[in-house]
């Protein structure tokens, strides 16, 4: 059945569960655990990207740049923001479009998922994965990137988890009790 509440400018699912935050902050980790415990569909948008081009995500900044890999994200965005009962972890960047946080706000209970440069640094720095963070300086990109994305990240948050202190596990509990509280006021 589906679960719904109002909000004052529009009707909004609660099915679905939106994670949103940084790279390494836990989004596709916490994301899988929470689709287990829910019994849904995970989906993670950055690996969608990957299976639909057939190629990592550095090959297609490296061919199309970032604006190339923005509008590929933003085209699976809204295909997998129209499936219902699923949890999505969403690529760090891909609240930077008005477009993208307007879908992401109409359709689901959206869970920043927040943790310190340090952490983030601490959980990427094996990981060539990420092509913004190849670069000399990494911890500098990290911080300009969290300058300008941190705002946006709290604005569309229904909940917000802080990942670099608690366990994954300790985060999913979190997480459901809040996605249950928002529930049950619907
Ligand atoms: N408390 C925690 N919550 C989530 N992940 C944690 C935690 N502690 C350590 N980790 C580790 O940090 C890494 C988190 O990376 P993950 O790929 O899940 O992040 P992400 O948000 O999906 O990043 P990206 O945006 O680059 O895809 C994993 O290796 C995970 O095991
Ligand atoms: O923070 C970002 O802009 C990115 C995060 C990753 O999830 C990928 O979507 C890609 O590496 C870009
Ligand atoms: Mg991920």
């Amino acid at each position: 059945m589906m679960t719904r509440f109002r909000t004052s400018c529009s009707m909004r699912q609660t099915q679905n569960i939106y994670l949103i935050g940084p790279m390494g902050a836990g989004k596709t980790t916490i994301g899988r655990l929470l689709a287990k415990a829910l019994n849904v569909r995970f989906v993670d948008s950055d690996r969608e990207i990957e299976q639909r081009t057939g190629v990592c995500i550095p090959m297609i900044f490296e061919y199309e740049g970032e604006e190339g890999f923005r509008r590929r994200e933003a085209e699976v965005l809204a295909e997998l923001c129209c499936e219902e009962g699923v949890v999505l972890a969403t690529g760090g960047g891909s609240i930077l479009l008005p477009r993208n946080r307007e879908i992401l706000r109409e359709r689901g209970f959206i869970v920043y998922l927040k943790c310190s440069v340090e952490k983030q640094l601490e959980r990427t720095h094996k990981d060539s994965n990420r092509p913004l963070l190849q670069t000399e300086n990494p911890r500098q990109r990290l911080q300009e990137l969290l300058r300008i994305r941190e705002p946006l990240y709290r604005a569309l948050a229904d909940f917000i988890v802080d990942t670099g202190t608690h366990s994954s596990r300790s985060a999913v509990r979190q997480i459901l009790k809040a996605y249950n509280r928002a529930n049950a006021k619907s």
